[in-house]
């Protein structure tokens, strides 16, 4: 569809754009992305025709862009520029109506159904069909950057060359255009080249980005191929990091800021604990870094609070997660800041531990209940599971983790735990073997991420080590409690 082959150009006798080639298929979302000045604009200036490039070819399904006239460039394709120069003094519904010009034949106007409908879509597609009588001049930004997104839709071209599009829209209207573009992409076959500024959007729609740096083409690819966390830092000169985004397989970025939040409290100990009627608490005046499977804001982030709080043995709630919102609000905890685990145990009995290392220090807080506890080996042959009984483990770590450090962590606890009930012989009464959990047990991995930096916390790290000594230790205890409350 769009062939652009090795064009140089800039403006005058500057050099800008240095020998940038590149093919965009028909129905294909291309993302343009580079640091301010690069030559963004201009390169989509020397595509469209608005610039003439020193060297190089510009081929619109192999025809070169020179050999067309203004017309038939409009109606393959539609540029939308960066800033818009208008006067105004123009309504929503005339602005989109230029997009026609490009079908409007001979002197007399000739305004057809398709134009009506064209422009009618148009308005709708982009949430601007309200303001059709409305001057421009009474417009916010986003709402006229809407109208000129409208036009360039009018124009039904097959190629749309986009400078910024999402400049001043809010998250709902950037969703809504580019989920509009995306599908257009998609279900109509619409080529679109667009800039981008927002590296995360880029990735969500586009098929392919370009990078560029100072003029040329620095990578070239898939998403996933471009935005490279040391590629975008080299180029945008600003500390990252990428991470998955939740639902899409395309990488998302977040900035680092080069400075350091001063905390009141450098680290935390045994003296976070506190003990309510029904509930422990680990409460810090700083968020520590967490990874957890607890009932109440599970996975990765970051919290300052975790409660373990005991539940009745009856304790049946349809809506767990509702009910557990519910009591942390009661209780006077901030339900953003905290994570939240439940046992049958009284969390009054949970084993707290505190241990010394190199690198800092290691707290670890267990409470068991075992009456259900099954061998994971065998946990195929069974279709329901009978008694209740959870194990509840936090790991709180004085130190800096990786996030392969908090997923070995993770690992290292949960053999630990095993280990732990390995010894006291807990067994699955099912398949008469040795136990290697419950089916609801919950751990935590809580870092305060300051202080000495871990890559790893495998069993032979220093932090491995305290892990498996500091859970094995606790977990035995916390089962010889219970076992000896079932005696009772
Ligand atoms: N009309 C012009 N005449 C002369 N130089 C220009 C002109 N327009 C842009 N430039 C220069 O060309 C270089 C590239 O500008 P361009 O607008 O292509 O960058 P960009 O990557 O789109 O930047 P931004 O992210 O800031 O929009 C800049 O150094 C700019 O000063």
């Amino acid at each position: 569809m769009l062939k652009v082959e090795q064009i140089s150009g800039g403006y005058h006798q500057t050099p800008i754009v240095r020998d940038i080639s590149f093919l965009v298929n028909k129905g294909e979302f291309l993302g343009i992305l580079g640091p301010n000045g690069c030559g963004k604009s201009t390169l989509i200036k020397m595509i469209s025709g608005i610039l003439k490039p020193t060297s190089g070819k510009v081929l619109i399904d192999g025809i070169p862009i020179e050999k067309l006239n203004p017309r038939q460039l409009a109606k393959k394709m539609t540029v939308l520029p960066q800033m818009q120069s208008n006067t105004f003094s123009t309504t929503v519904r005339e602005t989109v109506e230029i997009g026609r010009y490009p079908h409007q034949s001979g002197f007399f106007s000739s305004w057809s159904e398709e134009d009506e409908e064209a422009v009618i879509k148009a308005m709708e597609l982009t949430d601007v069909l309200k303001y059709q009588d409305t001057n421009l001049e009474f417009l916010s930004g986003g709402e006229r950057q809407r109208v000129f997104i409208a036009q360039a839709l009018a124009q039904s071209s097959e190629l749309l060359l986009l400078d910024e599009p999402t400049n001043y829209l809010d998250i709902a209207h950037q969703k809504q255009i580019l989920d509009m573009i995306r599908k257009e992409v998609t279900e109509h076959g619409l080529t679109v080249v667009s800039v981008f500024h927002d590296i995360n959007l880029a990735s969500l729609y586009c098929d392919h980005l370009l990078l560029m740096e100072a003029g040329s083409v620095k990578a070239y690819g898939e998403p996933h191929e471009v935005i490279i966390e040391q590629q975008i830092m080299d180029v945008y000169e600003a500390r990252i990091s990428t991470q998955a985004h939740p639902e899409q397989p395309k990488p998302q970025m977040a900035i680092l800021p080069d400075f350091e939040e001063q905390r009141k409290e450098k680290s935390v100990s045994l003296s976070n604990i506190q003990k309510g009627e029904d509930y422990i608490a680990f409460i810090a005046e700083f968020p520590l870094k967490v990874l957890s499977s607890a009932v109440h804001n599970a996975g990765l982030g970051w919290y300052a609070t975790f409660i373990n709080r005991t539940v009745p043995q009856e304790y049946d709630i349809e809506n767990v997660k509702t009910e557990f919102l519910q009591y942390i609000i009661e209780k006077g905890f901030s339900p953003t800041n905290t994570v939240g685990m439940m046992t049958a145990v009284d969390t009054k009995k949970a084993v707290m531990k505190e241990y010394l290392a190199p690198f800092g220090s290691l707290i670890v807080i267990v409470t068991a209940g075992i009456g259900g506890a099954i061998d994971v080996s065998h946990a195929y042959e069974r279709t329901a599971y009978q008694t209740i009984g959870t194990i509840n483990t936090w790991v709180i770590i004085n130190g800096k983790l990786s996030e392969e450090a908090f997923v070995q962590g993770m690992m290292t606890a949960t053999e630990a735990k095993s280990k732990a009930l390995q010894t006291e012989k807990v067994m699955d009464k099912l398949s008469n073997t040795i136990a290697t959990g419950t089916p609801t047990d919950s751990l935590l991995v809580a870092a305060t991420q300051q202080g000495e930096f871990m890559q790893y916390a495998g069993p032979l790290t220093e932090v491995g080590k305290m892990i498996g000594k500091g859970v094995y230790e606790a977990t035995v205890e916390a089962i010889q409690i219970y076992k000896r409350e079932m005696e009772r």
